[in-house]
């Protein structure tokens, strides 16, 4: 393979493997009463708090996985333990061959990280210069450095910007750079966290088509993110947790299927909707008093029909149909328990 890996062993193979992986954190149990307060100034029981219970999942090189959960899931246990950060309470990871918490430094020369809320630049000092700081750090070679950077400058623009002091850049612009000092050392496995919040449309796109390009070139991502518009632009497998367990893992085609034949439909009518009245049909939000947006299940009510029957009654003005968004499902994976568990990938025995 040609690319930001070339000279690599990238034979697909199984990058990451996690079997049975469980982290129990012990807290100290806060009182709530001003008597329980004074009890536990003491005595301080503990209290177990389960983060993450029993994960199995195998992930393969060049792959690009949405990791996703509501608040609280047990994402970023999860992330610090393939990172090495956090040892398990049990169960196994195997990554890039090694096991992160305990062949921390040989593991963390051939991963990267990028995390949206926290810079691994230098505010008062210009990111080439942060650059050149990893370069020492990894032990990269003039050569390959000067290679890596001029590809990676050029794909992302910012010729100028990485000479400007970190504190002058926007925020498009000083993600470029996190983006750049996290992969100079060209890593197989990069592991992303929210790497576009707070980037208006045009930064989005243009740091979702640095990803790609990466991936394509074989680099294998871990994506957790909040906006499932990285999803849709990213991803091709996603694995949802919830309290600590697995609740979906599947393709995003697979994911889509299981919105059904639903469409969103927006209407502007001649007089106002009164009711539901048709099965398969359900008001999402009354817009104004003559604007609506309902769901429709085609499979029980098809378009042509409601069409035919909301004309008859109110009188269509205008109309747009839509594909339900990603959001529809992703609600309902992230209001359900550990029982909706339907991960459709086997785990594979780690040798
Ligand atoms: N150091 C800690 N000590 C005790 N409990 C913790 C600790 N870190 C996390 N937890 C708890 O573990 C659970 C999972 O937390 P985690 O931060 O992994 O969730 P998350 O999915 O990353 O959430 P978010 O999307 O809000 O970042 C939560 O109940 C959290 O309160």
């Amino acid at each position: 393979m040609t690319g930001f890996l070339i000279g690599r062993d990238v034979r697909v193979k199984p990058m990451i493997e996690v079997r049975n992986l469980t982290k129990t954190y012990m807290t100290h149990e806060r009182g709530h009463t001003l008597r329980e307060v004074a009890k536990n100034l003491f005595h301080r029981p503990m209290k177990e708090v389960k983060a993450v219970h029993d994960l199995s999942f195998t992930v393969q090189q060049g792959e690009m996985l949405a990791f996703l959960g509501p608040n609280g899931a047990g994402k970023s246990t999860t992330l610090k333990m393939l990172t090495g950060v956090l040892h398990p309470t049990s169960g196994e990871v195997r990554a890039l061959g090694l096991v992160p918490w305990k062949q921390r430094r040989q593991y963390v020369g051939r991963i990267g990280a990028v995390f949206g809320q926290k810079s691994q630049l230098l505010w008062d000092i210009p990111p080439v210069d942060a650059f050149y700081m990893n370069k020492a750090i990894y032990g990269v070679g003039d050569r390959e450095y000067k290679q890596t950077l001029d590809e990676l400058v050029l794909l992302l623009e910012v010729g100028d910007v990485m000479r400007k002091p970190t504190r002058q850049l926007s925020l498009g612009e000083r993600m470029k750079c996190e983006f750049i000092m996290a992969m100079l050392h060209r890593p197989e496995l990069v592991f992303l966290d929210e790497p576009t919040i707070g980037l208006d449309m045009i930064a989005k796109e243009n740091i979702r088509g640095f990803i790609r390009s990466m991936n394509s070139q074989g680099v294998t991502f871990i994506l957790t993110t909040h906006d499932l518009g990285d999803v849709e632009m990213l991803a091709e497998r996603v694995m949802v947790i919830n309290h600590g367990a697995i609740v979906v893992d599947d393709s995003l085609s697979g994911l889509r299927a299981r919105l059904g034949e639903k469409k969103s439909v927006r209407l502007t009518t001649e007089t106002a909707v009164t009711e539901e009245g048709l099965p398969g049909l359900s008001i999402v939000e009354r817009i104004g008093p003559l604007e609506i947006a309902v769901e429709v299940d085609t499979a029980l009510l098809p378009l042509k029909r409601f069409i035919r029957e909301f004309n008859e009654s109110y009188g269509i003005i205008d109309m747009s149909i839509e594909q339900l968004p990603i959001e529809a499902v992703m609600k309902e994976l992230y209001t359900e328990g550990p029982s909706f568990v339907s991960a459709t990938r086997e785990p594979e025995v780690i040798k």
